[in-house]
């Protein structure tokens, strides 16, 4: 029993989180009204709405970036107090360091943490080659297309061994074609290496792609509007019966909160 529970205890648990901020003329702006959200192990979660309702903010309160105005967010039972290693993000804009190579960019986490040339190279390695760019260690940024990039910063945050990847639209600054191949991309390196993920989108093709589970944001201030359960069979198509009904049921219900 005692067994059981801690294998469905959530990874991470937001109870009551709520954010505001004051906006330049010094009025309380609120983002995030009171959000509760379980994740459980290796779930892979997209947090789903419209432009501007709180998604960003809901990933800089779980990595540690903001803090909430009240409420509380754990990680595997502690509480999130700032940045850590247990968290790895990849953002939009992929920031990768313009002066490393993909080997530097991707071991640059286990490096600061005093992980040994050897050790941290192998699993740099191991990932670099997880997200297929093998032969690309040795360049630099600037030689790589926004596809590849990206597939530096999932290797990067997923060298740090986390174990939740909480990644902020990684594919909206990608041109459509980029961005149905880093779709199938992550589910593949997701199914080879789960870890529990935090997904931001407003793609809903997107989102019925990856997810475990969908939750719908209102428009800001952000509260939960709806949840789904996605148990389409993976890989998914674009073009399954059932995608098809999800993705205007979830697109209806995204465009009434507006
Ligand atoms: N540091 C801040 N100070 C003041 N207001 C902020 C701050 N960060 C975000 N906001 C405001 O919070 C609201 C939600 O922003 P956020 O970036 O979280 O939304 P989003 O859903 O991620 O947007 P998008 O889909 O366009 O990326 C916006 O009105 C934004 O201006």
């Amino acid at each position: 029993m005692e067994r059981e529970r801690k294998i469905e205890a959530p990874v991470i648990e937001c109870k009551a989180v709520h954010k505001k901020f004051l906006n330049l003329a010094g009025e309380e702006h609120v983002v995030i009204g009171d959000i509760d959200l379980q994740v459980k192990k290796n779930e892979f979660l997209v947090l789903f709405g419209p432009g501007q309702c709180g998604k960003t903010t809901m990933i800089n309160l779980i990595s540690g970036l903001l803090p909430a105005t009240s409420g509380e967010i754990t990680v595997n039972g502690k509480p999130v107090t700032g940045p850590g290693a247990d968290r790895g993000v990849v953002y939009q804009t992929i920031n990768l360091f313009p002066w490393l190579t993909t080997m530097g960019n991707v071991e640059y986490g286990p490096k600061i943490r005093g992980v040994g040339k050897e050790e941290r190279q192998k699993k740099a390695q191991y990932y670099i080659d997880l997200v297929g760019l093998q032969g690309f260690e040795k360049a630099y940024p600037v030689k790589l297309s926004g596809g590849m990039k990206q597939r530096v910063g999932i290797a990067r945050a997923y060298c740090n061994e986390p174990d939740v990847l909480l990644m902020d639209e990684p594919f909206g600054a990608l041109d459509a074609q980029t961005r149905y191949m880093m779709q199938e991309e992550i589910e593949k390196i997701w199914q080879k290496e789960k870890r529990t993920v935090i997904f931001v989108t407003n793609n809903i093709e997107e989102a019925l792609y990856l997810a475990d589970r969908i939750v719908v944001l209102s428009n800001c201030p952000a509260t939960i509007k709806a949840e789904y359960k996605i148990d389409l069979p993976r890989p998914r198509s674009y073009v399954d019966p059932e995608f098809l009904r999800l993705r205007k049921e979830i697109t209806s219900i995204v465009d009434i909160t507006k």
